[in-house]
């Protein structure tokens, strides 16, 4: 459903895959990575073609490091009008492979994205594709929807 390349993914036209490739590229260099040096670039579109960017932001305190997928996705959370998620897209440097969002950020998008939400994942020079769901990517979640008992 959400092809690559050709199609496009999940909406986005030729030009709109284009442009999350390279803001998507491009946002590594927001990362503030002085302990790990592995930079993470993040871009969520919505509707109405709207670009949010992020990076990873770590810090000397180890485990209060932010992925760039939640500080992208805290931006767009707190930005008004509130964007309607189309899909997200994250980078690291690496050209062998594509990574892909870590479990807390997983949990993070599953708070604001529907289950065939695409996250799309690229190597380090774009050359390299690849596009799960959320549920592809988190099984069986817990959700909002969950607590309204
Ligand atoms: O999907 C990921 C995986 C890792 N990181 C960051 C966290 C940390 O700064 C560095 C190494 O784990 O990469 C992200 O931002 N997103
Ligand atoms: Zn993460």
């Amino acid at each position: 459903m959400y092809l690559p390349l050709k199609e496009g993914v999940a909406g986005l036209d030729r030009d709109q895959f284009e442009k999350l490739k390279k803001l998507t590229l491009e946002a590594r260099q927001l990362a503030y990575a002085p302990y790990s040096k592995f930079r993470v670039g993040c871009c969520l579109v919505a509707e109405g073609d709207e670009y949010y960017t992020g990076a990873n932001v770590e810090n000397a305190s180890y485990g209060a490091t932010i992925c760039a997928e939640r500080t992208t996705i805290v931006k767009a959370v707190t930005s008004e009008p509130k964007p309607k998620w189309v899909c997200l897209a994250i980078a690291g440097d690496s050209l062998e492979s594509c990574i892909s969002p870590c479990g807390i950020c997983r949990q993070f998008i599953r708070e604001f994205a529907t289950q065939d939400f695409p996250i799309v994942m690229f190597n380090g020079d774009g050359s390299q594709v690849r596009v799960r769901t959320l549920k592809e990517l988190l099984p069986l979640s817990f959700g909002p929807e969950d607590l309204a008992f």
